[in-house]
């Protein structure tokens, strides 16, 4: 397919002084997609959509938004973002928010249609100075999608929400994706990026670790889940292929990199255990075992493609 993309990394460094927040990172934002972004904390998932966003500029390579220059705000209107921490005017009651940030588009989502999508529509007559936490956030995700644009970047959106407003807003994230919009989401939440994203991509140090859906993710990582029962859990960590064990209600929990290697190496090692169980890897194994890699190992794939 020959899409031209909405946005468009070229081998982009930002470095903070000594630090480098995003290191020779090369790619495309093609219309279409949810895209996740994920990485641990640190990882350049900020930093990449502030470049995008025009707020910073990067040290070497070129940041490309809607085929020109995000630091030209003409080029940003049709760009919705939401800050990770949100200011909105306190005094203002929640329809007037909607209406104020909506009067600088042309083509905009009516008050009442945004509000309802996003379950404030008993909230409109609020001051958003009285609005709770989570009631803020679903305020400044709505914000994002009221001048119809094209492209959404949203940091951390459902950060502190309990798990009916998540849904609410992964309802409304889906619909609006479905009426055209582009998202990129950043999230700490895999499950969220599991429900949301068809591609995702793994950022560690700065750097692409993994560019591809989830499923390939998974697939290509070749993790694997082993729970067991032992008496002496420590010994499991001398077998091959241990990425890395947890403990659950007295049951190991493994992440091994080759689960019929690993079961031989245990019945050969004579550990004695019980309650043996083997299932493929969830996204959450996958990441940790991307960004628990050291860089020379890691595989990267871009739609299938190799980058190294
Ligand atoms: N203005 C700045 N000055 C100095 N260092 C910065 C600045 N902004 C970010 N950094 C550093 O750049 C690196 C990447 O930060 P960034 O906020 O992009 O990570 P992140 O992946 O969004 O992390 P988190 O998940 O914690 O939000 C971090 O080491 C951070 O400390």
């Amino acid at each position: 397919m020959n899409s031209t993309p909405l946005a468009r990394f070229e081998r982009v460094t930002r470095r903070f002084g000594d630090l480098v927040a995003v290191d020779d990172v090369t790619l495309d934002i093609e219309p279409g997609a949810i895209l996740g972004l994920l990485g641990p904390n640190g990882a350049g998932k900020t930093t990449l959509l502030s470049l995008l966003q025009g707020l910073r500029r990067p040290t070497s390579g070129t940041v490309t938004l809607f085929g020109a220059d995000p630091r030209d705000a003409r080029t940003r209107r049709l760009l919705g973002s939401t800050p990770q921490e949100t200011a909105l005017p306190e005094t203002l009651r929640v329809g007037e928010v909607i209406d104020y940030v909506g009067g600088h588009f042309a083509d905009r989502v009516e008050t009442d249609a945004l509000a309802e999508e996003f379950g404030l529509s008993d909230l409109l007559r609020r001051q958003s100075g009285s609005l709770s936490g989570g009631q803020k956030r679903r305020l400044a995700v709505a914000l994002a999608f009221v001048g119809r644009p094209r492209l959404v970047l949203l940091d951390e959106p459902t950060t502190g929400l309990d798990v009916d407003a998540r849904r609410v807003l992964w309802d409304a994230i889906r619909h609006q994706h479905e009426l055209g919009a582009t998202v990129v989401v950043t999230s700490h939440y895999l499950e969220e990026i599991e429900a949301l994203a068809q591609r995702v991509i793994v950022l560690g140090e700065g750097r692409v670790l993994a560019d591809d859906s989830v499923a390939r993710i998974v697939a290509e990582v070749g993790v694997s889940q082993v729970r067991l029962e032992v008496e002496e859990p420590d010994a499991l960590d001398a077998l091959d292929g241990v990425v890395r064990r947890d403990t659950a209600d007295g049951v190991q929990v493994l992440t091994v990199s080759d689960s019929d290697a690993f079961v031989r190496a245990l019945v050969g090692s004579g550990i004695r255990f019980r309650n043996l169980g083997v299932r493929g890897a969830t996204l959450e194994e996958a990441f940790l075992a991307l960004t628990a890699r050291r860089p020379a190992d890691e595989l990267v794939t871009s739609h299938g493609k190799e980058l190294r």
